[in-house]
Order: structure tokens, then sequence, then C-alpha cells
């Protein structure tokens, strides 16, 4: 039988023999902590090291991005105590995301004050904080989270934030799993099925491993409840540089195989362990494991791949979907303050949103005050 392109090139990528002719491959191999107290990720209170001398050197450096600056903002009085950080694709999502950990946690903000898009004037992202909590929208596909990374990790290293934590809240294509199932990512693969980020920097193709933190992904694991109607599964997750051709659909402007062909190939990833598709696992495990940040994601799928395409699913049902993640990681959020002593009494008053029908509540309360 003759082999498809897709075949050799998975096959030889697993084999780790895909250097192409000609090309200037650099592996950064990841293995660059120090052993002598502080490490090039840390200074020795815990708070971010940048791996960029330039950046001291500056006068100011601008946040552009985000719409805030070094030189403009107080960035470590504004978010200095940030321990969290949560993003996602939609601003929506992520300013439901505040409302829902503000009521989680119990944070009040000053009286007479509102939830604020931090960001807003940059016309590009969606920026919330809770207290110790940041709600970032990062856009669709690897650019657009590449960029916020960059602007959000150097955001730590002026604000001198100290070992923060950072999760993606996503969407996702499943892969032999239901509509509705939180996918917690032990493993970010590309195309090719290689653990690594790629780019082109200098006009040579780099390589950065795409790690994410393995405790956090057992952390994660352990606070799916029992009574949860949905399942809550650990595996790979593949991230892709489009959405339809990209991840094998049918259903683009463009489609140059068969549907046999794309069963093929998405059997294929189930077999490798692949559990979900998204567009962003890859950059956001390589560019945090290169900063030193740990870090964690976790999808819901919209619809199970090897059932079909279109996504489909009533608005309301995928609403509700959309919640799941967010649930699992506030369980976290609260256990890890907790376990610091931090959650504030204030819980008492709030009581605590473990169901997507509390989480509603809090959402149309939010609406009715804007
Ligand atoms: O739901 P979010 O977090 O945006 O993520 C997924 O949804 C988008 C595609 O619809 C891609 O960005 C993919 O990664
Ligand atoms: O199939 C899907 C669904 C959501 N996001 C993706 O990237 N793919």
């Amino acid at each position: 039988m003759e082999r498809r392109d897709d075949d050799r090139n998975l096959d030889e990528y697993k084999n780790g023999n895909n250097c192409k002719n000609g090309t200037d491959r650099v592996v950064d191999d990841g293995d660059n902590e120090e052993t002598n107290g502080e490490s090039i990720y840390r200074y020795s209170d815990g708070s971010v090291r940048l791996r960029n001398p330039n950046i001291e050197l500056m006068d100011q450096d601008i946040l552009y991005h985000l719409a805030l600056g070094s030189g403009s903002h107080d960035l470590q009085e504004m978010f200095g105590d940030v321990k969290f950080v949560c993003m996602g694709g939609t601003p929506k999502r992520m300013e439901n995301f505040a409302h829902f950990i503000m009521s989680e946690i119990g944070y009040k903000l000053p009286p007479g004050t509102q939830l604020q898009d931090i960001s807003a004037f940059s016309y590009r992202y969606s920026m919330y904080k809770v207290g110790p909590v940041l709600s970032v929208s990062h856009g669709m596909g690897v650019p657009s989270i590449g960029i916020l990374l960059h602007e959000i990790i150097k955001l730590m290293y002026h604000a001198k934030c100290k070992d923060p934590i950072f999760i993606r809240i996503g969407t996702c294509g499943g892969i032999g799993v239901e509509g509705g199932t939180v996918i917690i990512t032990d493993d970010a693969v590309d195309g090719l099925l290689r653990s690594t980020y790629e780019m082109t920097i200098l006009g040579k193709i780099v390589q950065r491993p795409a790690k994410l933190d393995a405790k956090l992904v057992r952390d994660l694991k352990s606070l799916h409840d029992l009574e949860d109607p949905y399942e809550t599964v650990v595996g790979k997750t593949m991230c892709t540089y489009d959405f339809y051709e990209g991840q094998g659909r049918l259903d683009g402007a463009f489609c140059d195989f068969t549907e046999n062909e794309k069963m093929e190939y998405l059997e294929k990833l189930r077999d490798f362990g692949v559990v979900n598709i998204e567009m962003e696992c890859t950059t956001f495990a390589a560019l945090t494991h290169h900063a030193g940040i740990r870090a964690a994601i976790v999808c819901v799928a919209l619809l199970d791949r090897l059932k079909g395409d279109q996504v489909n699913t009533p608005k309301e049902v995928m609403n509700e979907w959309q919640i799941r993640p967010q649930i699992l990681v506030s369980r976290f959020i609260r256990k890890h303050l907790a376990q610091q002593g931090k959650l504030k009494s204030l819980m008492q008053q709030h009581g605590s949103i473990r169901s997507p029908r509390r989480f509603k509540l809090v959402q149309q309360e939010s609406e009715a005050h804007e």
C-alpha cells in the first residue's frame, strides 16, 4: 500500500529523524536549572527572573498589547500579589471567570467599584484582576497566545510576583471522548506529535520543550468530584495552527483529503494517546516552561471528532460545558489559598460555587450590575 505524506512525517518525527536538508535547528533541551540557590528562573524570594538581559537595561518597558507599561504604571503595586494567571480564548469567558472566582474566593471589590477590563484600551486582550487571580483572554492560536505570554511573563517580572501558576481554561475537540468531557493535558504535542514548540528566530528553527507541570495535573485531577455529572480525564493534547484542514476537518473552505483518510489520521492520534485537539497548548507549555513557571491546561471537549466536524451543540449546552473547566480550576485555587490560610472568612457569606447552577446565579448577578 502506498504510504501517504502524513504517515511518513509522523513516523519520522517519532523516530527523531525530522531534520530537513539545509535547515538550521537549535534544540533547547530545557535542562536549565541551576543548583546554587537562585536559579535562572527565580530570584531567591521566588520572584520571576527574566531570561533576557535587555529588559533591565531599558528605561521603561511598554507592554503594548496589554495597554500597560513599567514607566506609566506602578506594576508592583497593581499586580504584585498575583498568584494565579488564568487564560482562555474569549474576553467574555474570562470576564465570567473573573466574576465566578471573585465569588468563589469571597473577594470583595472596594465599595462603589466594579470589575474593570484593565487592558480595554489595547483593543487586543481583556484582563481582569480579582485579588491573587488574573483572568486574561488570549485570542485564537499560537501567535496570539505567544505575544500575550511574552507580555504577561514580563508583567510577572516587573510586578515581582512570586511563584505564579498559569492555567489555560479552554475548549477543544475531543478524540474518543463525549462532548462535555473535561480534559487535563499531561503532554502537549504539535501536529507531528512532538512535545515541542517550534518557531523561527533569526532565520533558524528553534524548538523549545513543551512541558507542563505533572504535579498540577495530579492536583487538578484529584479535584474532580465523583458527583460531577461528567468525566474528567488526563491525556495528550495536540496543538494545530488551524481549526479546519489543520485539525483534519472536512468542512472548511478547502479539503484535499477523503473521509477515510481523515478517520485514519484521527484514529492514529487516538492510538498515540491524543485525547483532544486545540490551538495553543504547545506554545503555552513551552513558554511557561522556558520561564520556569508552573502551568496546566484544562479544556472542555465541544464534540467528539471521531463522530463529526461541525460544532452543532446548542448554545446553552455549550455555555454550561464551558463552565466545567472553570469549576475545576476554582476548586484548585480555593484549595491552594486555603492551604496558605488565605481563603477569606468571607467564604462563609458567599458559600461555595461547586455547581453550574450556582455559577449561573453569580453570572446573572454580575450582569444585572452592568
Ligand atoms: O476556547 P479557546 O480557549 O479559545 O480554544 C479553542 O477554541 C479556538 C477555536 O475555536 C482555539 O483557540 C482553540 O484552542
Ligand atoms: O474542534 C475544536 C473545538 C474547539 N477548539 C478547537 O481547536 N477544535
